[in-house]
């Protein structure tokens, strides 16, 4: 597959090594355009990609472009594309932009599909949630779907509104893992341990409590349970999160996530 980067920043680098390590496209095949020339001789060194500044004809010469930049920008980043696509399969990794607001500023191109990813696909740890136009054939999809593939899960939705669903739960989530993470380091300082070794602590914790829920049929409430003995330590600690409100809190803090995907269109001037 020929893939073209709009934007080479960190989302665009962990797709790319995501795609040569898996052998979806070869070195020759991926092209990245991003205005920052240092961005592009590092991504031409760590990857022997092409990388430019500029937007040529062979950049069109593609079969997939990837719209990889913030979403402040993707309006004024686009505009060269409009009218030069053809049946190029445009795929947007931007966070809050509608497809009917892309397919606009691309001059009505329909041949879309809009990704949430997260972070973790820096390592392969990726979960995608992928929607197409409903005009995109089943090559469309299959070539999304492999690229994204690339560096995790993917997960297609029928309803494009699900895409600011998983936003707000899995593209912003690992934030609220690391936050989670960060408090418990702290604890741990707090009860004497230095930062590196509350950090190992915090993390294997957390590592091998998502291992166990993944290779569990249980419900994560009888999980949770089977920590909990009754007048023990887990217990205690859990009586003061739920004073304290913490699912509320993590439900409050999706909500907010999920509502900013929503306006973020908005706030650019344009209904979806
Ligand atoms: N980070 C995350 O957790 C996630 C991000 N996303 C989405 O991925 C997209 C990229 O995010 P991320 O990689 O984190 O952002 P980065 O800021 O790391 O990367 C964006 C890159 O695009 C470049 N750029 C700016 N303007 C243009 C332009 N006109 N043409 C081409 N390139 C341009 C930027 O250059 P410069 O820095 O010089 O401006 C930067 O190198 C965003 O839309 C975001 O919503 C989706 C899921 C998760
Ligand atoms: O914070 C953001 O807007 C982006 C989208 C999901 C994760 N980061």
């Amino acid at each position: 597959m020929r893939i073209s980067f709009l934007g080479g920043g960190r989302m665009a680098e962990a797709l790319i090594g995501g795609l040569l390590a898996r052998q979806i496209a070869s070195a020759r095949g991926v092209q990245v355009m991003d205005p920052d020339a240092v961005r592009c001789r590092t991504l031409e060194a760590r990857f022997g990609v092409a990388a430019q500044p500029v937007l040529d004809d062979a950049w069109f010469e593609t079969d997939v472009i990837v719209l990889a930049v913030k979403p402040q920008h993707l309006r004024e980043a686009v505009a060269p594309l409009a009218g030069r696509l053809g049946r190029i399969l445009v795929l947007s990794i931007a966070a809050g932009l509608p497809l009917g607001v892309i397919g606009r500023w691309l001059g009505g191109h329909r041949r879309l599909v809009r990704a949430m990813p997260n972070t973790p696909a820096l390592v392969g740890a990726g979960v995608t949630g992928l929607y197409a136009d409903p005009s995109v054939d089943t090559l469309g999809r299959e070539e999304a779907e492999r690229i994204m593939a690339a560096v995790g899960e993917v997960l297609w939705v029928e309803e494009e509104g699900k895409i600011d669903a998983i936003t707000a739960l899995s593209g912003s989530g690992p934030a609220y893992v690391f936050a989670f993470l960060e408090a418990l380091q702290a604890a741990g300082e707090a009860l004497g341990f230095d930062a590196a070794t509350a950090r190992r602590l915090a993390q294997a914790t957390a590592a091998g409590a998502v291992r166990l829920a993944q290779e569990s049929e249980e419900p994560l409430s009888r999980l949770r349970e089977n920590v909990t003995s009754k007048g023990g330590t887990t217990e205690a600690a859990l009586v003061r999160l739920n004073e304290r409100g913490f699912a509320e809190a993590i439900r409050e803090a999706v909500f907010a996530a999920h509502a900013r995907s929503q306006e973020l269109a908005r706030q650019l001037g344009e209904a979806p």
